[in-house]
């Protein structure tokens, strides 16, 4: 099939469990719970996003023939060695694209493969690290998976909903925008109060990476 990809890009994760870990990053185009579009973004089930993934006009986006061809663009990205490969697909939602010849394609090149998703898709088999991010009452597709990184604070998606899911790790995310500095503050209160729940700081925001 034909891959949307908005950029694709080198740099280091940012957030979650594998914060500092060198990554190419395939950013899909479009999304399920937000069309992308400011007039629209009240209205959405999603109304927080901090990302651009609307067309295929980033760095390194395009649409892509198939999935070798976006593969070997990957590769490309990550350059020499072939060890401790990773690629971070997220979006928009990844879980619309990211299908069965994607994955053996990037296996096939030596990629360990990440998603980032908001959990409401099923996903295919094969991803290596499953990051599942809540979003207000979507219904969950993904109940279990490695991380559980969820945006706070969010009224109708609050921890407690989460807490007893099969993830490895539970991170509360402050939410960026107006109220960074506050929503930071009330993320450290709770992770005080409730140790099964950890920080993440969206590091590539503070160090100026993509
Ligand atoms: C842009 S989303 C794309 C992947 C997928 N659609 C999802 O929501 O998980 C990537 C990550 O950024 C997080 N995120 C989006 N907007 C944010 C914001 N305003 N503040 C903090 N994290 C945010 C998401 O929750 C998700 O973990
Ligand atoms: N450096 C970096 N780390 C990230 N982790 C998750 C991101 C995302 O937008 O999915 C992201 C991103 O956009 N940049
Ligand atoms: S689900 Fe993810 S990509 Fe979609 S609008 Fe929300 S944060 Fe953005
Ligand atoms: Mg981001």
């Amino acid at each position: 099939m034909t891959y949307a990809v908005k950029e694709l890009f080198l740099t280091l994760q940012g957030e979650g469990a594998q914060t500092g870990r060198r990554a190419v990053f395939l950013r899909f185009a479009g999304c399920n719970l937000w069309t992308g579009r400011e007039a629209d973004r009240a209205t959405a089930v999603c109304t927080f996003c901090d990302t651009d993934f609307v067309g295929t006009d980033g760095p390194g986006g395009g649409k892509f023939a198939d999935a070798v061809t976006l593969a070997d663009a990957a590769a490309q990205m990550w350059g020499t060695p072939r060890a401790h490969r990773l690629i971070v697909c997220t979006g928009g939602e990844p879980l619309l694209q990211l299908d069965a010849p994607l994955i053996d394609a990037l296996h096939a090149r030596g990629f360990e493969i990440a998603i980032e998703t908001n959990g409401t898709q099923p996903a295919p088999p094969g991803i290596d690290w499953i990051c599942v991010s809540p979003k207000a009452d979507a219904p969950l597709a993904l109940t279990a998976g490695n991380e559980l990184k969820l945006v706070f604070p969010q009224p109708k998606a609050m921890p407690d909903r989460f807490d007893l899911l099969a993830f490895e790790h539970f991170f509360l995310q402050p939410m960026d925008g107006p109220a960074q500095a506050e929503n930071t503050q009330a993320a450290i209160s709770y992770c005080l109060e409730n140790p099964r729940w950890r920080l993440s700081l969206q590091t590539h925001k503070l160090t100026g990476l993509p």
